[in-house]
């Protein structure tokens, strides 16, 4: 009868089969990446949270670009010669300002190959922001409209946390201290809107799809949180048309009309600084095309 093991042997014995298991765990999150089912950058981030999460923190980032449709490895090492990342790296391993590069680069990927989960709609005054996200929320459920909180007061029909949260200004102060704002403006030179952070984590965190309507201005503040998110600005077909619709709308003075307006223009002229223009010529078509930015990629 074979006396038990000694210890240094045990050791080995149960060192290999964690190294085995440690490689298994690593194939499989190669494996999510290769098949669409968790992005790289998702990834990433899991490996740089405080999770206890081996498999992603012990991954190489020469492993996970090559899991990556479209990268082999003589494309994974330029990339990470381009973002100065020494071959054999693991992701746990990388300093602050790699992962910034390395978060960038892959957010800047997936933006171009449309796979990121998070669109931002913006665009001028009455070129139809609101009205094809209703027709978004109406006609696909699985897309998750951001409610904003915002300082103004409730219109008729408007619902607390549906349409709106509608909040005072020590509230809306509250909540920029507390950082639960993604980014926050004040619109028209009037009241302070701002995009509640949580539930937008969440879902994301979920693999849901996320869309935000804001202004130009918290457009752009997105993109320096989020370089993921996918930025959209809705056109009008002709500016006839976009003065047609402001006056139609019935719901600004005359005087609250030519100032939104002076304000169209300057916004105009901004929308190269956005990643996809989608003309709103038919709601359901422009809602169409906004909906296929999210599709896997
Ligand atoms: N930055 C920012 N802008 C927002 C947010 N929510 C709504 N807006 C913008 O605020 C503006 C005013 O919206 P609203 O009060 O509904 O009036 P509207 O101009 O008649 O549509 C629109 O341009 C929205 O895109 C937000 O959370 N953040
Ligand atoms: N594709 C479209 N064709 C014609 N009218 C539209 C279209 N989209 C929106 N409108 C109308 O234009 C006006 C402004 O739209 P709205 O959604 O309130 O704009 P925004 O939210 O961008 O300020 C509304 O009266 C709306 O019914």
């Amino acid at each position: 009868m074979p006396a038990h093991r000694n210890p240094p042997e045990v050791d080995r014995v149960a060192a290999a089969r964690a190294a085995v298991a440690a490689r298994r765990a690593r194939a499989a999150v190669k494996a999510q990446v290769a098949s669409g089912e968790r992005s790289a950058l998702e990834v990433a981030r899991a490996a740089w949270s405080e999770a206890d999460l081996p498999a992603e923190k012990s991954l190489r980032v020469r492993d996970l670009l090559t899991s990556m449709s479209g990268i082999g490895p003589a494309r994974a090492e330029a990339v990470m010669g381009e973002l100065r990342i020494a071959p054999s790296k693991r992701l746990g391993g990388l300093g602050t300002r790699q992962r910034t590069a390395l978060a960038d680069w892959l957010a800047a990927r997936g933006r171009k190959r449309g796979a990121s989960k998070l669109v931002v709609l913006a665009g001028p005054t009455a070129v139809g922001k609101g009205t094809v996200s209703a027709h978004i929320r109406e006609h696909f459920p699985d897309v998750n409209l951001s409610v904003s909180a915002t300082t103004r007061k409730p219109r008729p029909g408007e619902v607390d946390g549906v349409h709106y949260y509608f909040v005072d200004d020590a509230e809306f102060d509250r909540m920029i201290r507390d950082r639960e704002l993604l980014e926050w403006a004040v619109v028209h030179n009037s009241y302070r809107y701002g995009t509640p952070r949580p539930p937008i984590d969440r879902a994301l965190d979920a693999g849901d799809k996320v869309m935000l309507e804001i202004d130009l201005q918290g457009a752009r503040q997105v993109r320096d949180a989020m370089p993921e998110a996918v930025l959209v600005f809705l056109l009008p077909p002709t500016w006839e048309e976009l003065v047609r619709r402001l006056i139609g709308r019935g719901t600004e003075s005359a005087e609250e009309q030519a100032r939104r307006l002076e304000t169209a223009k300057v916004e105009l002229a901004a929308q190269d600084e956005f990643d996809v223009r989608i003309v709103n010529s038919d709601v359901g078509t422009a809602a169409r095309e906004v909906v296929d930015l999210f599709s896997a990629p």
